[in-house]
């Protein structure tokens, strides 16, 4: 199997081209990759595929081999995949995932992609939907019990599920104790990805992620854009937000509700390369 190996500040991914490639079991072949000893390495696979919705599909998988909806680092770099290996020559493209159509301008110089900027769609703030246990519709600064602890939760779903929370220490987190507790929480019925956040300023805040189904991982893209929600709802920011992750930075923006989100970073590519599955 051919494959390219590619982050988003650091949340890294195996890609593939299923234009040329195809891919049986991605479940499979996702845990197999992922696997930073055995494997090639990364936080999960993702299948770049043609679409009869938009310009192309992504397909994603977490490290454990589950699908994930979405994934906002994920698609900056498949912008950049697809633009950069030929795919495309058009700078505004539209990518079908299972959270929804995407749309994407990439800034290009020299024939590379420098930037993506993604329309994310509308945050879902229904508890239901997102979804998460409550007796009320929406989750906001809401109590939870972890571990004996009780935190307040901000729950936003990106198409994939979030529970915001804030702390004041995020660098000093026990994230490998307390990431599966809420991961595996019975108020997520189906698992969730956690942000724990700390606010710098009106515009800044830091933040760290444990993701359903990959650990903590360095960034996570629609991470970041339940955290700027969150944020803006707990009336903690502005409208116009840089969230500082592990890996990097990204630029978020909403205007609030009835409005989509907006998600601005890079996306690199690391290394080609072609792996035999039946001898792993
Ligand atoms: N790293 C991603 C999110 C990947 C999916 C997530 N773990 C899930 O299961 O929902 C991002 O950049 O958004």
């Amino acid at each position: 199997m051919k494959f390219t190996k590619m982050h988003g500040i650091g949340n890294d991914y195996v890609y593939v081209n299923c234009f040329e490639e195809q891919v049986w079991n991605p479940s499979e072949v996702a845990i197999k990759v992922s696997d930073r000893h055995f494997g090639i390495g990364s936080d999960g696979l993702i299948l770049i595929c043609p679409s009869n919705k938009a310009d192309f599909e992504m397909k994603m998988y977490n490290a454990d081999g589950s699908r994930g909806e979405m994934c906002g680092n994920g698609i900056r770099c498949v912008a950049k995949y697809v633009y950069e290996y030929g795919l495309t020559d058009q700078e505004h493209i539209s990518v079908e995932t299972l959270g929804g159509i995407k749309y994407l301008d990439l800034t290009v110089e020299d024939g590379k992609v420098l930037q993506v900027k993604v329309d994310m769609g509308e945050p879902i703030l229904e508890a239901e939907k997102i979804p998460i246990v409550s007796e009320h519709d929406r989750v906001i600064d809401e109590p939870i019990t972890v571990d004996g602890i009780e935190y307040r939760i901000t729950g936003v779903s990106m198409g994939n599920p979030h529970d915001v929370l804030f702390v004041e220490d995020v660098k000093g987190l026990d994230i490998e104790k307390v990431g599966p507790s809420f991961e595996n929480h019975e108020r997520f019925p189906k698992r969730i990805n956690t942000e724990f956040v700390k606010v710098l300023d009106r515009n800044t805040v830091e933040m760290r992620v444990w993701e359903r189904g990959s650990g903590e991982t360095l960034a996570c893209g629609t991470g970041a854009c339940a955290t700027a929600v969150a944020c803006i709802l707990n009336g903690l920011t502005e409208h116009e937000v840089t969230v500082k992750l592990l890996g990097g930075e990204l630029k978020i923006e909403w205007q609030g509700e009835g409005h989509p989100v907006y998600m601005t970073g890079p996306a690199t590519v690391v290394f080609d390369g072609e792996i035999n599955l039946d001898e792993m």
